[in-house]
């Protein structure tokens, strides 16, 4: 497939600390993908890698050319600007898709409550929900959450998951890293859990075992 993103055989050390190791994983086209693991285990290092914002010691990292979008722990955006005016500009930045998705991540997320509030003085939820619109903007084939549910109250949660597992059947993409993968059981279709900087487990997810289960029988903590 041709817009599969691939890690093959990608290490990557920091001095004498191996953060990744002999890493081969494939993000593939329509998943809800989840990546889980310890403290410590790597999930952050392949995220920059995938980003390009670092490079592998050795092996390679295949991105295909295609909108990848992220939602990270610290939101970014333009404090001093309004809501609406912080989705006007990263829109016009990255020549994204017209006002109705626009319009429609606005409803989502609730934003058009506070549409023309700075973002600045936001809360820190919904801070988060600004950054987590703004991930969506360009419709990317790829999007990358790190714990998206961070600050979100329950109902943001499940309106979350909701417009996740919808995206995602048009062939996009949503790699979710988190420590809950639980909350995220109703939507994943694939797990790779983490630990040391390998890769322990990759697999769908089936219909007679959790991810959550999955996770911790793969870390040997469900006795
Ligand atoms: N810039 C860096 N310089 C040195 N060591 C680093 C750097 N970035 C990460 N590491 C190390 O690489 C290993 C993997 O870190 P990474 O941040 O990828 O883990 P993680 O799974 O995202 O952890 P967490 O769940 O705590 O966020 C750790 O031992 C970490 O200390």
């Amino acid at each position: 497939m041709t817009d599969t993103i691939r890690f093959e055989g990608v290490s990557k050390s920091y001095g004498d600390v191996v953060a990744l190791e002999s890493v081969d994983l494939e993000l593939r086209p329509g998943q809800v993908h989840c990546l889980v693991g310890p403290n410590g285990s790597g999930k952050t290092t392949l995220l920059d890698l995938l980003l390009g914002l670092t490079r592998p010691t050795s092996g390679t990292v295949t991105v295909p050319d295609v909108p990848v979008g992220c939602s990270f722990q610290s939101p970014t955006f333009y404090p001093g600007l309004t809501v609406a005016e912080n989705l006007d500009v990263f829109a016009r930045l990255s020549g994204c898709p017209g006002e109705d998705w626009r319009e429609r991540l606005l409803s989502v997320f609730g934003l058009d409550r506070v549409a023309d509030q700075l973002a600045g003085t936001l809360s820190g939820g919904w801070q988060k929900k600004l950054d987590l619109a703004l991930g969506f903007l360009k419709r990317p084939a790829y999007l990358l959450l790190d714990e998206p549910f961070s600050e979100l109250d329950d109902a943001s949660k499940r309106r979350l998951l909701d417009f996740l597992a919808a995206f995602c059947t048009d062939d996009r993409t949503v790699l979710v890293v988190t420590h809950h993968v639980g909350r995220f059981e109703d939507i994943v279709d694939r797990l790779t859990v983490f630990d040391g900087g390998n890769v322990r487990y990759d697999g769908a997810v089936g219909p007679d075992e959790t991810a959550h289960d999955r996770y911790l029988e793969v870390l040997g903590l469900d006795s």
